[in-house]
């Protein structure tokens, strides 16, 4: 069974920071309880795999600094940052039909890219889960990889104008919520609840995993939380990489 999870993380909100993650990795030392910061504006905001994460003012970008779970547990609470960031954008919005999520972590609206998440181990003994949404504006599209889905913001996709510190809310409620299913019962309910929410089930989907890719159809995401494809070769489970869907393809939220 997972450690518990403490009630209510303190929240630190500043007006500018070169990245949240650099400055939760600067706490860390001194931060025994959980700690959401917030900055209203990144400089240097980084995403998955070394890329930058563009972060013009109005977007939320925010960190929530842990204890360090166990490893195994360390890579599940990714489920349940998206989980929560989809719970937040539902209480927002009250458009749950309009919002799906994308293996491992991000949140699509409308089938383009809405939100991201990056987890970064922080030694000795931290975890910081990294949280961006595109609330006001989204990245250029010629900004991103070839083939990496369309992004979009609230803005645009949904007409409706949310404050970050106003979204911070929700989410750190509902992080608490889900953190705390996941202490007490496990993977399985925050996995069932994930699954679903995932867009493009049962369909073709390409991971790429540096240059090696693995075209397949999403059949699930296992126990340990890895992605499973059946493939031509048989069923292969994948543990990180990034997912492509076919190109120009923008579904809506799926089962
Ligand atoms: O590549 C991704 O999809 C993950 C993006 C994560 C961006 C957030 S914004 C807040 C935090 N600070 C960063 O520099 N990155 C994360």
């Amino acid at each position: 069974m997972p450690a518990g999870w403490p009630v209510g993380a303190g929240r630190l909100v500043l007006d500018e920071a070169p990245s949240t993650m650099a400055e939760a990795a600067a706490r860390a030392p001194e931060s025994a309880a959980p700690l959401w910061i917030m900055a209203r504006r990144q400089t240097a905001g980084r995403g998955r795999r070394g890329r930058a994460w563009a972060d013009p003012p109005g977007n939320l970008a925010a960190t929530l600094l842990m204890p360090a779970p166990p490893p195994a547990e360390a890579a599940l609470q990714s489920f349940v940052a998206a989980l929560a960031l989809f719970d937040a954008c539902v209480d927002c919005t009250g458009r749950a039909e309009a919002f799906s999520l994308k293996w491992p972590n991000d949140v699509l609206l409308h089938g383009r890219k809405l939100a991201g998440i990056l987890l970064e181990t922080l030694r000795p003994a931290h975890l910081a889960v990294g949280i961006g949404v595109n609330l006001r504006h989204a990245p250029e599209p010629d900004t991103l990889e070839p083939g990496a889905v369309a992004p979009v913001s609230l803005a645009e996709g949904l007409g409706m104008d949310i404050d970050a510190e106003a979204f911070l809310t929700p989410l750190a409620r509902a992080y608490d919520a889900r953190a705390r299913v996941l202490a007490t019962y496990g993977f399985a309910p925050i996995r069932t609840a994930w699954l679903d929410r995932a867009a493009r089930r049962g369909e073709a989907v390409t991971a790429r995993t540096g240059r090696d890719s693995v075209t397949g159809r999403f059949e699930t995401v296992d126990e340990a939380g890895r992605l499973i494809l059946v493939t031509p070769q048989g069923r292969q489970a994948i543990a990180a990489a990034d997912i492509f869907f076919a190109e120009g393809d923008a579904h809506a939220a799926g089962g």
